[in-house]
């Protein structure tokens, strides 16, 4: 019988909308039987002592890409915690690990504002970039959910759409896992 994947899914928000979106996509990996942590990236230990077959990371999309400290603080000038503000953001997290993913499975998704319809970069392209240059292997496509404006909300579909990709990024990792010696 085949091994049950254990998946980590990892978080960075200023306003909670991409905690949303990760707590949609955890509920779909569990939909495909896999047991899940769930954790901020503020709590998650470093990325190379984390303890899973699959990792999957989301981000805010802050200035066409992951958010640096600056972006953060104006994030917080609009409302969000100020704690937040001193990270690490998902960009510090992955840089802080060493280059030897060794072929580990990832995923990434990001939340981006509707309204900008010509997005050139997002978060979402810049942590994949960031992890396979690191020998990571993403399972499946980035992807970017959704919000209305800044601080939110998440556009109605969105939590629906990040439980079906959940699943999807699931099967696609057991998949992998099947086939890998
Ligand atoms: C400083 C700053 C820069 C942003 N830049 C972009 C951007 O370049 N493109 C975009 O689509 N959204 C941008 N946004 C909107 C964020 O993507 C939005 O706040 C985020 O998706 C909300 O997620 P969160 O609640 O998890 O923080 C920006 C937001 C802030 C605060």
């Amino acid at each position: 019988m085949a091994r049950q994947l254990h998946a980590a899914v990892i978080a960075e928000s200023m306003f909670g909308n991409t905690r949303s979106v990760a707590d949609g996509v955890a509920a779909g990996i569990e939909l495909e039987g896999a047991t899940v942590d769930l954790m901020s990236v503020a709590e998650a230990p470093p990325l190379d002592s984390v303890h899973a077959d699959l990792i999957v990371v989301g981000a805010p999309t802050h200035a066409f890409s992951l958010s640096r400290r600056p972006t953060r603080e104006d994030a917080v000038k609009q409302g969000a915690p100020a704690e937040a503000a001193g990270g690490p953001g998902l960009r510090e997290w992955i840089d802080a690990a060493s280059d030897d993913g060794g072929g580990r499975l990832v995923a990434v998704f990001d939340t981006r504002v509707a309204k900008i319809k010509h997005l050139p970069a997002n978060a979402a392209h810049r942590a994949h970039r960031m992890l396979e240059r690191r020998g990571y292997v993403s399972v499946v496509r980035p992807a970017g959910f959704l919000v209305a404006d800044v601080k939110g909300p998440l556009l109605p579909d969105q939590l629906e759409q990040a439980t079906a990709w959940g699943r999807t990024v699931a099967v696609a990792a057991q998949d992998r896992m099947a086939t890998s010696p």
